[in-house]
């Protein structure tokens, strides 16, 4: 497999006159985490249906596990597990008959133990004889991913699995994923949340108008967009407005009456700005640092076409003496 789990080259797939996927390459390490960024309708379900044999690309190669997926889709299919999709959970069945059924499928030998095996790893113990349909949202997701576990698949594709979960929640499968990693499985993930993809993610690839906008590691890729702001926020229009007229070339944001001024965050760039705003006369309710994070990455290099966007965890507040 020459160390790559996934080796995608000129993949090509259009609908129509739409050219979603225009021609994209990249790599997948065996044993790293790869995330496919990308605002809606980029094409990140179209590359995952792609990769795990679903759908047909126009052009390009695709090898995953070794294989090609236009002709050996059979034993693609043997070595990858994708939650969501192949792995659908059955309502009217416990989580141990789920289990059991896929054990059964996918003709894995000692299947009783393979099936309490992955319910104590997931904490599904206690619900294990409980039909699905009185699960949490948190609990499906559990399952979903034992599911794929069934047959230890070297290849997961975890397409937002985190969506929906609680912060515990969506931490404990962020250690979930990490374990799997640490024992050399490979995980193509697809994710709406930026902290997740920072958090979990080896590399990066952030996919905008059919091609890679940009790939790196988390810290690569913020290094790429120009240092951080400081955030001004007004609750008073007039105030908010005066502002912005005070500080004519700094951005400004008419729906939250807000105000992004580059900055550094340091102590010292502070000071001057807090200096800056006395002088002009400028009183916001809010300041807020703001180093750079995926999500200005994100912002950077797609069309600004997401408005869902999540704020990581280095958004620190600081009032303002009045
Ligand atoms: N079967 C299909 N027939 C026609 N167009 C399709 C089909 N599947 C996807 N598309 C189009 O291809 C584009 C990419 O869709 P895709 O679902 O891959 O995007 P995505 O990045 O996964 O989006 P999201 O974040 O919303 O899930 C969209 O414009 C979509 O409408």
């Amino acid at each position: 497999m020459n160390g790559s789990a996934i080796a995608v080259s000129g993949l090509r797939k259009t609908y129509g006159d739409q050219v979603v996927l225009g021609g994209i390459d990249f790599e997948v390490p065996e044993g790293s985490v790869f995330s496919l960024l990308g605002p809606n309708g980029a094409g990140k379900t179209t590359t995952v249906n792609i990769l795990t044999t679903l759908a047909k690309a126009d052009a390009g190669t695709v090898r995953v596990a070794g294989h090609d997926v236009a002709t050996g889709t059979k034993d693609v299919r043997a070595a990858i597990g994708v939650t969501g999709q192949f792995a659908a959970v059955d309502e009217l069945l416990t989580g141990r008959e789920n289990l059991r059924l896929m054990a059964d499928l996918k003709r894995v030998r000692a299947a009783g133990r393979v099936v309490a095996g992955l319910l104590e790893r997931f904490d599904l113990v206690e619900s294990a004889d409980k039909p699905a349909a009185a699960y949490s949202g948190g609990m499906r997701r559990k399952l979903d991913l034992a599911m794929t576990l069934v047959g230890t698949p070297r290849i997961i594709f975890l397409d937002e699995p985190t969506t929906g979960l609680d912060p515990r929640s969506r931490r404990t499968m962020w250690d979930i994923v990490r374990g799997l990693v640490a024992d050399g499985t490979t995980i193509f993930l697809t994710t709406q949340y930026l902290e997740e993809a920072d958090e979990l993610a080896d590399r990066i690839a952030v996919l905008s108008g059919g091609a890679i906008a940009a790939e790196g590691s988390p810290d690569e890729l913020k290094r790429l967009i120009p240092g951080g702001h400081v955030r001004l926020r007004f609750t008073d229009p007039a105030a908010y407005r005066s502002a912005a007229d005070a500080l004519r070339d700094v951005p400004a944001d008419d729906e939250t009456l807000s105000l992004r001024i580059p900055s550094d965050g340091s102590q010292r760039e502070l000071r001057a700005l807090l200096d800056w705003l006395d002088a002009a006369g400028v009183q916001a309710d809010e300041l807020t640092v703001h180093t750079p994070d995926l999500d200005d990455v994100f912002l950077a290099l797609t069309d600004n076409t997401r408005t869902d966007r999540t704020r990581t965890d280095n958004t620190r507040k600081e009032a303002i003496a009045p």
